[in-house]
Order: structure tokens, then C-alpha cells, then sequence
């Protein structure tokens, strides 16, 4: 897989007093981080903390209520009026691969792909003569080069995933958002993209509910909880036993990857990108069934703004 074969590098993204409203409801409040160009930030919480929420709010799926994302130096204001202003040049900016996205069953996987070309296309000018280098790289990020002419219909449903994630590949922007992109893969592809996605050189944004591989592939980690960020920084800081505890209610504990050396820090290991200290999380027996923080409630859920 040769992740490197793109032409986007990342850019600043930086995201001051944000608040995301759905169904008049205040979901995520005083949300401000940075994610510094080519890093990779992982956006973790438990169910219905506000993961999709966040990333929806950024692309301007869901415009936030109020705050500002300065996207490279480029300033945005909160409001749907500002969303549709920015909305075209959006597309040259961040791709965006939500949960539960298929491919259209009636497309070849070249095709599909292809359609994250759309931005870079002006109408009536024929080819885009980025397309078939871009298209390329982005089928053999995912491992589908093979599969470019079978129809999407033919495909399983990681083969499929892959597919929407080549397609934003393709679109070849300086930030990717991804919601939980590791769903649907096997073991393999999981390590496989995440590998990617971090040695990409994009700013990429993903969710992901595996605190081991956002610990592995993860620059920084936002905590959602209570509805906002509870903790932000690297995955080997955030990721304490207390605070693994108090969010996720289970125990944890970090171990060191066997054959990656004795460093104390998180340096890569020998063939591998990836931090060798890993998360190992375990449920302690004697837990009340009940303290499973099953549904994150937010801090005034049922606030209407
Ligand atoms: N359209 C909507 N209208 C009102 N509330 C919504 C809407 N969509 C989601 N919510 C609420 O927003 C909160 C956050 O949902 P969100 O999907 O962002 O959580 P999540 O962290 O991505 O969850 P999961 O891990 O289950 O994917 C939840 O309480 C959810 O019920």
C-alpha cells in the first residue's frame, strides 16, 4: 500500500468555543482544540457523547450554533448562512466519510472512487487530468486496485467501506473527517488504514471506539463526555486508568508491544508506524451492570436553545 502517493498535505485546523445543537437540543458546548497540519486526532466518548455530532459539525453537515473553525488560516463562523457560503470551497478542503455511507450499488468501484474527483471538475471541461493518478492511489490505499471494474453491487461490506474511503482519498483534500472508519473492516485493514491515514500527511479527524489503535495511531485524542471535550492531548496522557475509568467504565492498563524495544517513550518500532505501547482495557467483575455508562446524557441534555 503506498499511502504517500497523494498530492494534499494537511493544514492548521483549529476549532474555538464551538457549540453543535441537534433537534434543538445543545449536543456539544465550549469545544476548542487544535489539531496541528499532517497530525492525526482521534475523537473518542462513549455512545451518544457527541462523536458524529462533532465531526458533522465541522464539515457543516450539522452547522455548529455558535464558535468559529479556522480551517488553515481561513476563518468560519458559526450559522447555516456561513455553512452555505463556505460550502463550495469546502470540497477542496475536507473530505468527509460519514458512518453508515454505501457506495451507489449500480457503479464500478473505479467509478465510485471516482466521484471524489467531482470538486476538481469544472463543467463542460471534459477530463480532469488529476483523475486517473488520484483514482489510483487511492484504490491501492485500500488494497482494491484488483477490484477497479467489478460493480459495487458484487462487493462485501468492508469492501464497500473501503470503497467510500478511497472516494475521499480521491478528493485529495488537506483535512479528512472520518466516522468510525475501521467499521466493517477485518483485523488486517483496520491496522492497514489507520496506518495510512497517519503517514497520509493529512490532518485527519476520525472517531473510533478502539482506545488500543487510537493509542497506536492517534497524535492526540479528544475526550467527549458530559458534552464537551473532558480531556485532549496525546493518547499516552489522556488515557490515564482514572480517566479511562471514570469515562468508559472499565479498567485499564498500558503494556509494551512484544519485540519493540525497552524505550520508555512512544517511539515507532522497527516496520511499523504505530506507537508499540498499547491499551489493554478489561471490565472488573465485581462492577454494578448498571454504572456502564450506556447513553452519554450530556451535560443539560434537554436544554433547547
Ligand atoms: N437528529 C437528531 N436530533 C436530536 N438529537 C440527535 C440527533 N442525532 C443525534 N442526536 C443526539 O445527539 C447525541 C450525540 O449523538 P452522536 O450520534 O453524535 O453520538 P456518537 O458519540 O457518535 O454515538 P455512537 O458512538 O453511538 O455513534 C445523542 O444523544 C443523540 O441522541
Amino acid at each position: 500500500m503506498s499511502s504517500t502517493d497523494r498530492s494534499a498535505t494537511g493544514i492548521d485546523l483549529a476549532v474555538r468555543d464551538l457549540r453543535i445543537d441537534r433537534g434543538g437540543t445543545t449536543i456539544l458546548d465550549d469545544v476548542s482544540f487544535t489539531v496541528p497540519a499532517g497530525s492525526t486526532l482521534a475523537v473518542v466518548g462513549t455512545n451518544g457523547s457527541g462523536k458524529s455530532t462533532l465531526l458533522r459539525g465541522l464539515v457543516g453537515v450539522t452547522p455548529p450554533a455558535s464558535g468559529e473553525i479556522d480551517i488553515g488560516g481561513r476563518i468560519r463562523t458559526a450559522g447555516p448562512r456561513a455553512a452555505r457560503r463556505w460550502a463550495r470551497r469546502r470540497a477542496h478542503e475536507m473530505a468527509f466519510v460519514s458512518q453508515e455511507e454505501l457506495p451507489a450499488a449500480e457503479l464500478s468501484v473505479a467509478e465510485a472512487v471516482s466521484l471524489g474527483r467531482t470538486p476538481h471538475r469544472k463543467p463542460w471541461a471534459g477530463h480532469d487530468p488529476g483523475e486517473h493518478a488520484a483514482v489510483a492511489a487511492a484504490l491501492d490505499a485500500v488494497g482494491l486496485t484488483e477490484l477497479g471494474g467489478m460493480s459495487c453491487a458484487r462487493l462485501s461490506g468492508g469492501q464497500r467501506h473501503r470503497v467510500v474511503i478511497a472516494r475521499a482519498l480521491a478528493q485529495d483534500t488537506p483535512v479528512i473527517l472520518l466516522d468510525e472508519p475501521t467499521n466493517h473492516l477485518d483485523p488486517v485493514w483496520r491496522l492497514r488504514l489507520l496506518e495510512a491515514l497517519r503517514a497520509s500527511g493529512r490532518t485527519v479527524l476520525f472517531s473510533l471506539h478502539e482506545l488500543d489503535m487510537v493509542m497506536q495511531y492517534a497524535d492526540n485524542v479528544a475526550v467527549l463526555h458530559e458534552g464537551t471535550v473532558h480531556a485532549f492531548g496525546p493518547p499516552g496522557e489522556v488515557f490515564t486508568p482514572e480517566l479511562v475509568r471514570e469515562v468508559f467504565a472499565v479498567d485499564s492498563a498500558v503494556v509494551r508491544r512484544p519485540g519493540a524495544g525497552s524505550g520508555s517513550g512512544p517511539e515507532p518500532a522497527a516496520g511499523s508506524a504505530a506507537n508499540p505501547e498499547h491499551l489493554v482495557l478489561w471490565h472488573r467483575e465485581d462492577d454494578d451492570a448498571d454504572s456502564a455508562t450506556d447513553i452519554d446524557e450530556g451535560p443539560e441534555k434537554g436544554r433547547t436553545s
